[in-house]
């Protein structure tokens, strides 16, 4: 079940998918089920303890906004270098009065410059392969701190050893969920950090995913 700002979301969503490319599902119980239901999934995974949150490559608020929106008394940066859809999720921002989500339309091996070993738990939904996104997120998270990388199945973990052993981060948990109405498969690989990360990483824009780790 959505909240009702949850549902204003899901109205101001499909409202700009007229206009522009938000997302390629158009259809209503599925955007539930796989946008918003997907990005619901994370939420028992986070603890009291989490403060400060980031998603990177966003999109339209997947799953960063959803779960802003069902934890106002956590603290969220929402990044997308694409600023249109940077633009869409301020909108929703300011509609919905949130006091807890800020945004940036810079790339994660920009941003990292002010922003590194911050947070508490790193995000990151339909970005690029396991061994990419290690590289854009554990230099976000604070010693100890979690990503939740969320995935279709845990394959991608045996091409990642090389990233997890360089970026000192261990696979912590792999959970394993069912969508409520497609009941699709998912799997949320928890990811922890055990050492400060060098500060060679990421390296520069476009090389993670060029050459990855
Ligand atoms: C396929 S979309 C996924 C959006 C959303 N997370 C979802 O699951 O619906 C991937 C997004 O990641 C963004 N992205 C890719 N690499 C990025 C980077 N290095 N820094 C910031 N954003 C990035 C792209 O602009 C794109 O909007």
């Amino acid at each position: 079940m959505l909240n009702e700002k949850l549902k204003r979301y899901l109205e101001l969503l499909m409202e700009k998918n007229k206009v522009m490319n938000l997302t390629a599902i158009r259809e209503k119980d599925e955007i539930i089920d796989k946008h918003f239901y997907d990005s619901m999934l994370l939420n028992d995974l986070l603890t009291k303890e989490d403060k400060k949150i980031i998603d990177i490559g966003t999109g339209a608020g997947f799953p960063g906004l959803v779960l802003a929106i069902l934890n106002p008394d956590k603290e969220f940066l929402l990044v997308d270098s694409v600023k249109k859809k940077i633009d869409f999720i301020n909108n929703v921002i300011e509609d919905l009065e949130l006091k807890n989500v800020k945004t940036s339309t810079l790339r994660a091996e920009e941003l990292i410059e002010k922003n590194r070993e911050k947070f508490d738990v790193g995000l990151c939904r339909g970005v690029a392969h396991l061994s990419i996104i290690l590289e854009y997120e554990v230099p976000f998270l604070k010693v100890n701190g979690r990503f939740l990388a969320q995935k279709q199945s845990a394959d991608e973990i045996e091409q990642a050893k090389n990233a997890l052993k360089v970026l000192k981060s261990e696979v912590k948990a792999i959970h394993k969920f069912n969508l409520p109405i497609s009941k699709d498969e998912r799997v949320v690989i928890e990811i922890q950090k055990k050492g400060i990360t060098d500060k060679k990483y990421p390296r520069k824009v476009g090389v993670p995913k060029k050459k990855p780790l």
